[in-house]
């Protein structure tokens, strides 16, 4: 394992209802309420997790989806490592509003390059039997989108949160080392610099 722990932001999206709260306390405290309260504004909870041998703190900003808090959650968008888009199985709507939530982001996170940045997408409460959205519409929807990862879960059933929350980290660690590499790529020749420096006093 290596080193130093690297904090990692990432926003909950998606419509009021679907399951963001509720997957964040599965994730966090491992608890489950059936009778959540909605979000007002934002609320974030952090969890310290190892992904492919390095050490992160995952910290879970959740906001509120219901549309009057829209001016409570949007300024604190920005920074995010990752961005977690979420939709409820058993609502379409919640699904149909998949690109509102990423336009919404991108607009307040002040993303420079949307098509690079990392979105995951889950479809919450597989546990219902009454499904509106389909695994394979909602993969295509990913794929044609921006090629994002999607995974289905349950927080009621603790059915697959760890997982989604370890994918977050892959992807974003991904963009990190991108960052690193192209840095490190960026080589400053010191002797063809000192030797241009005239003596002057
Ligand atoms: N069956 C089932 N119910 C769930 C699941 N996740 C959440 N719920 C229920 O759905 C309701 C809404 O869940 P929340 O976690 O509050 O939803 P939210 O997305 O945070 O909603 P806002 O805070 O309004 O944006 C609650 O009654 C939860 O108990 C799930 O995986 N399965
Ligand atoms: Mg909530």
């Amino acid at each position: 394992m290596s080193g130093k722990s690297l904090l990692l932001k990432v926003i909950l999206l998606g419509d009021g209802g679907v399951g963001k709260s509720s997957l964040m306390n599965r994730y966090v405290t491992n608890k489950f309420d059936s009778q959540a309260f909605h979000t007002i504004g934002v609320e974030f909870l952090n969890r310290d997790l190892e992904v492919d041998g390095r050490l992160v703190t995952l910290q879970i900003w959740d906001t509120a989806g219901q549309e009057r808090f829209k001016s409570l959650r949007t300024p604190f968008y920005r920074g995010a490592d990752c961005c977690l888009l979420t939709f409820s199985v058993d609502d379409r709507q919640s699904f149909e509003n998949l690109s509102s939530w990423r336009k919404e982001f991108v607009l307040y996170a002040d993303v420079k390059e949307p098509d690079v940045f990392p979105f995951v997408v889950l479809g919450n409460k597989v546990d219902m039997s009454e499904r509106e959205v389909s695994t394979v519409e909602a993969q295509a929807w990913c794929n044609e989108n921006g090629r994002y990862p999607y995974l289905e879960t349950s927080a009621k059933d603790d059915r697959n949160v760890d997982g989604a929350f370890e994918e977050v980290v892959r992807q974003a660690l991904a963009v990190e080392e991108q960052v690193e590499h192209s840095v490190l790529g960026f080589t400053i020749d010191l002797h063809s610099s000192q030797s241009s420096v005239s003596s002057c006093c």
